[in-house]
């Protein structure tokens, strides 16, 4: 599980406060308005920022000062972190080995990742070539290969269509049952939320709430939430 204790970050006139556990294997979304803190609460988990006070612990194992390429942690943004002069094989490989020097066993892992996301055929095109969904699943196939316990998805999806979406929210809760991982899931659409969240953090004006079922927190939403949502 991941324990994030007495948790307190503050960037100028903001404070993020977290206290909270989150399950091995759930998938939870965190919702809030704008500049409640959703990114900074992954980037805290990602170790790419660092609170004042409080400990963050995996399974036990006191991650708070560890480097983010020290944790067990992988990440996936909006803009899908891909390069654009490697194909779409050599892009999942990263993952896997960022010398690209990849055993015959290495690269069958990629072309199988890369086909489990639908992507057969398309190992040698460059992102250029490829349309948004096509790299979100070229994104989510590295993701794969690189087989962490812990994923962190920062709007992932929000700049396609609501099917495809909904599409790629199944390939990553795909990834997410293959791995046994737990995944956070950053988003403003409660639609993914609907379609993607065992549990629910929201969070309001720095105030991080612990994890709730998703259906017991739509049928007694805290005060913030009914406006957010509009009920
Ligand atoms: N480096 C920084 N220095 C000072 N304040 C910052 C810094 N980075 C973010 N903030 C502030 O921290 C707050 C939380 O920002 P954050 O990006 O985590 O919000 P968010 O909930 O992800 O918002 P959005 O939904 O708009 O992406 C905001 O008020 C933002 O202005």
């Amino acid at each position: 599980m991941l324990e994030l204790q007495s948790i307190r970050l503050t960037q100028g006139e903001f404070t993020l406060s977290v206290d909270c556990v989150i399950p091995l294997g759930s998938r939870v979304a965190v919702i809030g308005p704008s500049g409640a803190g959703k990114s900074t609460l992954l980037s805290l988990i990602g170790g790419f920022e660092a609170p004042d006070m409080g400990r963050l612990l995996w399974n036990g194992q006191d991650l708070t000062k560890a480097l983010p390429h020290e944790r067990p942690i992988s990440h996936l943004f909006q803009d899908n972190n891909l390069f654009g002069h490697m194909t779409a094989a050599e892009n999942v490989g990263l993952g896997i080995r960022p010398s690209l020097r990849l055993t015959k066993t290495e690269q069958a892992r990629v072309s199988e990742a890369l086909s489990s996301v639908g992507l057969s055929g398309m190992e040698a095109r460059r992102p250029a070539e490829l349309s948004g969904g096509q790299q979100s699943r070229v994104a989510l196939a590295r993701v794969l290969v690189q087989e962490k316990p812990l994923i962190l998805l920062d709007e992932p999806f929000s700049a396609l269509g609501p099917a495809m979406r909904g599409e790629m929210i199944g390939l990553a809760k795909e990834v997410s049952a293959k791995l046994g991982a737990t995944m956070l899931m950053v988003t403003h659409d409660i639609a993914d939320v609907d379609r993607f969240a065992d549990l629910v953090i929201w969070i309001e004006d720095g105030r991080c709430l612990p994890p709730r079922d998703w259906a017991e927190m739509k049928a007694d939403p805290p005060e913030g939430l009914k406006a957010y949502i509009g009920t």
